[in-house]
């Protein structure tokens, strides 16, 4: 036979190579030049649209693939191919040249044994197509959960993750093995967001985490600490209420209003900044659109975590659009480090402390084995900002607009309001403690929507048993507290907001209650819970104290969830408030 045959087709000439020479020629030598495929319409369809290896096209996109086989066959990943997926079914071993040399899959490496049940998982990428942008999260975690159990796995690439949605199984990874559950798994996000892994929030279990820890807790965020800064809270409540008395009859953004009162808090705290007029709108607006994207870029599932030998392409830009985000940041600590610098060479303000000139000092008095350097300080301030604005002004719309769907709760909450404070009286932080159904509507409001409905990824520092099935080392363990406060054993019609059920102060959020934990539980247990709660409960005491809301005409109220590292309403809470109170200087 001719070593080169033109089979002659009308349309498409077909070529066929039937010599090592010139198989030679075309596999190696011009092995870049014939590397694509000519995809027939079956392999399309099979492929999704060219979208696996096999059919893709000779680039960048069939690069990427590439590696992710390359990182699936590397000893010790483990994929799971499972049940579903034979490794005959693949392309048979050893046969092949040149650039699409088939791609070898070990049965025993890639099984499921042990593991948790789970749904099927696809080749190469696992069950990563169910997580699907368009639909939350949690509340696909928690389907699952129906199906597979209070423990279940899923296959993020090559990264197992787990899925807890029992109380019980919710205290043995917080409580009894807290030590081992006590670390994160850092994605490459959160790497970037915090300094490289020298904040609180991303810090592995150990000493410099509880360096951090202390640092935040005790000298920051103790609870005599924040009664010190109360006048400032007050300050920045009593500018928003004025400002919202300023709207009346006028729809405002609930959400963005709270946002702004809890980022003048957080930086007037922090560095004694606060934004006044039209730059509390306009920088204040900037400042929650940078937030949002920061978190929406750390909860969105990232190619880089999956396959760790991709991290480097951040295939979906990632780390290239958190570093843009980052630098306005990064920018602000500075400058507000430089100024306290300054200041403190001068020896001004040395009367009223803010937490910067806490944590300057604190640096310049660490030991040296544990010093506190001035990435952590940055590193700090981000967890601060980033991390306690979003989640409060978030938790405090959500009960804003629960309250506003049932008016008999808003009934009760103005005449214990009434009662306490009084019509011709503005609401002080003192008042708080007096106000029992407040605080029943905080924590069933946190109940039904958490601000971290999945907490923040734990990770394992062994392999361990959990509920009879292996967590393998490094695995990405959710804690669907979202489910569990939703869970009907537990709660009776929970999907129904009834703050009543809070009134025997049955369930608190100490952590010790694995029926109830908004704030997570054990030792990475939220570091802000006090400022949080004075927070929540201050805001929400003077928005319901001060107005009576109602929505615009023609709008109803959607209650709906938008799945974030910290939960969001889907659609912003937009009502218009008309002052309730005697007397207009009480909105001064
Ligand atoms: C309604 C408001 C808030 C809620 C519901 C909330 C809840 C949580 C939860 C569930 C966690 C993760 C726990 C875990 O992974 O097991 C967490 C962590 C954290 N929170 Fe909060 N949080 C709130 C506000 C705040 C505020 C205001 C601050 C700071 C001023 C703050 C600082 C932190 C920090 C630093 C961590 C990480 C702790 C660590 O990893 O050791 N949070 N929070």
């Amino acid at each position: 036979m001719a070593p080169f045959v033109d089979s002659g087709f009308v349309k498409k000439l077909g070529i066929i190579i039937t010599s090592p020479a010139l198989a030679r020629e075309v596999l190696k030598d011009k092995d870049t030049i014939f590397a694509n495929r000519d995809v027939p319409a079956a392999g399309r369809e099979f492929s999704y649209g060219g979208n696996n290896i096999l059919w893709t096209p000779y680039g960048p996109k069939w690069r990427m693939l590439r590696k992710v086989s390359a990182e699936l066959r590397k000893p010790g990943q483990g994929f799971a191919w499972g049940q579903q997926w034979s490794p005959s079914a693949g392309p048979a071993q050893g046969v092949g040249s040149g650039r699409d040399k088939c791609i070898q899959s070990n049965k025993s490496r890639n099984s499921n044994k042990g593991l948790p049940p789970g749904p099927k998982a696809l080749p190469l990428i696992g069950n990563l197509h169910s997580l699907d942008v368009s639909s939350e999260t949690h509340i696909y975690f928690a389907s699952l959960s129906q199906t597979y159990g209070p423990i279940c796995r899923l296959w993020l690439g090559l990264k197992v993750g787990i899925i807890i949605t029992s109380s019980a199984l919710a205290r043995e990874v917080l409580k009894d093995k807290d030590t081992i559950f006590a670390n994160r798994d850092v994605s490459a996000a959160g790497r970037e967001f915090s300094y490289g892994v020298n904040d609180l929030i991303w810090s592995p279990y150990g000493p410099k985490w509880r360096m951090l820890r202390k640092v935040c807790v005790r000298d920051m965020l103790s609870c005599s600490n924040i009664d010190s800064v109360y006048a400032l809270r007050r300050r920045e409540l009593r500018q928003s209420i004025n400002y919202l008395y300023s709207q009346k009859s006028l729809p405002v953004n609930v959400g963005e209003q709270m946002f702004l009162t809890v980022l003048n808090v957080m930086t007037s705290m922090l560095w004694g900044g606060t934004l006044k007029g039209e730059e509390r709108a306009s920088l204040g607006a900037e400042f929650r659109h940078v937030v949002t994207e920061i978190a929406e870029l750390i909860s969105i599932p990232n190619l880089s975590d999956f396959y760790p030998g991709l991290a480097w392409f951040d295939f979906q830009g990632v780390i290239k659009k958190m570093k843009v985000l980052l630098k306005r940041f990064d920018k602000i600590f500075e400058s507000m480090i430089d100024q306290r610098q300054i200041l403190d060479r001068n020896g001004v303000g040395q009367e009223s402390k803010d937490f910067l000139q806490v944590l300057l000092k604190l640096k310049d008095e660490a030991d040296a084995k544990m010093p506190l350097t001035m990435t952590e300080i940055k590193a700090l301030l981000m967890d601060l900002v980033v991390g306690g604005t979003d989640t409060t002004s978030n938790a405090v719309e959500f009960a804003m607009a629960e309250i506003m769907n049932k008016s008999d709760v808003l009934r009760k909450l103005q005449q214990e309001l009434d009662t306490v404070v009084g019509k011709d009286n503005i609401v002080e932080e003192s008042h708080i403690q007096q106000l029992p159904y407040l605080y029943a509507v905080m924590k069933e409001a946190m109940r039904i929507h958490p601000a971290l409905p999945l907490l923040a990824p734990h990770c394992p520092s062994e392999t361990i048993t959990i509920g009879g099935y292996t967590v393998p080392k490094g695995s990405r363990v959710f804690v669907n507290v979202w489910a569990i406060h939703r869970d009907p054993s537990i709660w009776k019609n929970p999907t129904e907001f009834r703050p009543e059920r809070f009134l025997d102060n049955k369930w608190n959020y100490s952590g010790n209650d694995f029926n109830y934990f908004p704030f997570g539980s054990g030792r990475r247990m939220c570091a802000g819970i006090a400022m949080a709660e004075r927070m929540f409960m201050y805001s929400l005491a003077s928005l319901i104290h001060s107005f009576d809301w109602k929505l615009p005409e023609g709008e109803t109220l959607d209650l709906k969830e938008k799945f974030c590292i910290a939960l969001k309403k889907k659609i912003p809470l937009v009502a218009i408030p008309t002052p309730r109170l005697s007397n207009p200087t009480l909105y001064e």
